[in-house]
């Protein structure tokens, strides 16, 4: 467990298919983020780009190369904690997986994690996704890191967290809190996002870290917004609204073991 309490941020970005513009635009928030004292700071899915698929297999190579070096400079300037959101990683097989990260304040990337669950639906509307189309699904290797300052993170993506499967197994190895940058959609956002992400903070008495995409990306892309903190009771601490922006919440340790205390429901398992 870590020893003391730390301002969090997460960012709610606008991204489309300018990797230049989406870059800057999260720099913008990081340096906004960091001069407010924020020791973490979170990017949303895809914050490098969003949309424009047969663009984003083209440029697939030049985003998995700057990308890590956009995190980790930025990361060692800012002498933060950076969860790099998501972004695109060229397979051998000429898919990509949909990778988070998260670099040190030295600019030294800690652990990375690839998207499990596929966003694969038909929302109505001739409203449907097929990510795995051109995503692979990552090892399924729930994927934690934990030191003294930040406690244990466990790194997961989007549609994940409909899985509480996954979270389970993070908290079977020890997480405080619960990363999912995500780009939900305007139409399953409107009715599951606070809710989903409300009983996977509660049920895990965890904190619940998610960066989001708002807005219209293109024109047949519409997502929710609502970046959020929740704390391990449930209650919503930071929300970003509908513009983009960064939204600050304290992660405390003291509220871990409090709410663990309360209600030791992770001890009463019995399945
Ligand atoms: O590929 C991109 O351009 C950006 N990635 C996404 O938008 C991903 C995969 S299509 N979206 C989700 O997982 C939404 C999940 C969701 O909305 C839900 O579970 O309801």
């Amino acid at each position: 467990m870590f020893s003391s309490s730390y301002k969090a941020a997460v960012i709610q970005m606008n991204s489309r298919t300018n990797l230049d513009a989406n870059l800057e635009q999260a720099y913008n928030f990081i340096e906004e983020a960091a001069e407010q004292g924020a020791k973490i700071v979170g990017l949303p899915e895809n914050f490098s780009f969003l949309g424009g698929l047969s663009m984003r297999m083209k440029q697939a190579d030049e985003i998995a190369e700057r990308v890590p070096e956009f995190l980790s400079q930025t990361a060692s300037e800012f002498s933060i904690y950076l969860m790099g959101g998501s972004y695109p990683v060229p397979t051998s097989d000429n898919k990509l997986y949909n990778h988070s990260t998260l670099y040190n304040p030295q600019g030294k990337e800690l652990v990375s994690y690839n998207k499990i669950h596929l966003f694969d639906v038909d929302l109505g509307n001739n409203e449907s996704y097929r990510e795995s189309d051109y995503v692979e699904s990552g090892a399924l290797n729930p994927t934690v890191y934990e030191d003294e300052n930040i406690g244990s993170w466990g790194l997961t993506v989007c549609y994940d967290l409909r899985f509480p499967e996954l979270y389970r197994k993070l908290m079977e190895k020890g997480s405080h809190v619960l990363s999912i940058p995500s780009a939900f959609t305007y139409t399953t956002g409107k009715d599951h996002w606070r809710l989903l992400l409300r009983a996977r903070a509660i049920e895990n008495t965890a904190y619940v870290f998610a960066p989001a995409q708002t807005g219209t990306h293109g024109s047949d892309r519409r997502t929710w917004g609502h970046a959020m903190i929740v704390d391990p009771w449930g209650n919503v601490i930071a929300d970003a609204g509908t513009e983009p922006g960064v939204a600050y919440a304290e992660i405390d340790h003291k509220k871990i073991k409090e709410v663990r205390s309360q209600i030791p429901s992770l001890e009463h398992r019995r399945l």
